[in-house]
């Protein structure tokens, strides 16, 4: 009932003065207008990684039906689990596809330092229930969005070192930890998601401003 609801009225404005709508984006900082944290992470990463291999979520959502369907001959897979959460994403396609229905995580948190090899955390393990499932995880299948160096998958296969390792796209180094995988990009090329991407202008070929 207007004016009986208990509720501060709404205040007038453009989307992003509205408290409740503006706060869940408060972190999210454009690179060229936050405090050089971003941007300084974006130069390291860049000054090591030479190409470039944005993928949208048509492509992405191509790339890992592939992967279900060079699975479905290797299975049957009695779990998934997925590395949270770059393979969340990938895990969803793929229990729909070969009709997974035990679905459990492994929560890795990575603190990335481009020139060295960083630092990683679990901060949730593999549930004993799908531990059980088969020897070293035997029947488990075990999905990631990439592997890089490998540092991650070699974490996870420790805990099931029988299970099936599946990532949708790898890079040389990490290549050998992986069990199945559907395209190999070279080491120098960072992979960018499209749940980390946004539409953007793009500036004429010719250099002209469009
Ligand atoms: O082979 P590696 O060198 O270990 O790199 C691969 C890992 O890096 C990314 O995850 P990240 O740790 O960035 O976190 P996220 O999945 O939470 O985005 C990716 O999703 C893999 O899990
Ligand atoms: N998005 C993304 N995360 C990564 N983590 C390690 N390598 C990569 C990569 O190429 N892309
Ligand atoms: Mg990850």
């Amino acid at each position: 009932m207007p004016g009986n609801s208990g509720l501060d009225p709404l205040p007038t404005g453009i989307l992003s003065d509205i408290p409740e709508m503006s706060a869940p984006f408060a972190h999210v900082k454009p690179l060229a207008t936050d405090d050089g944290h971003l941007a300084d992470q974006a130069e390291n990463v860049m000054e090591n990684l030479e190409k470039a291999f944005p993928v949208s979520w048509e492509q992405f959502h191509r790339d890992a039906r592939a992967l279900a369907w060079r699975l479905a001959g290797q299975g049957p897979f009695q779990a998934i689990v997925c590395i949270t959460r770059g393979g969340l994403v990938p895990a969803a396609i793929v229990c729909r596809e070969l009709e997974v229905r035990l679905i459990d995580t492994v929560c890795i948190a990575s603190y990335h330092e481009y020139k060295t090899q960083g630092t990683s955390a679990v901060l949730k393990e593999i549930d004993s229930k799908v531990k059980e499932i088969g020897e070293g995880g035997k029947g488990v299948l075990i999905i990631d969005d990439l592997v890089d160096t490998g540092k991650t998958a070699r974490l996870v296969r420790e805990m099931l070192p029988n299970a099936h390792f599946a990532t949708v796209y790898s890079k040389p180094q990490g290549r050998p930890l992986v069990d199945t995988f559907v395209t190999e990009v070279s080491q120098d090329t960072w992979i960018y998601f499209p749940w980390d991407l946004g539409l953007s202008f793009q500036p004429p070929i010719s250099g002209g401003k469009g």
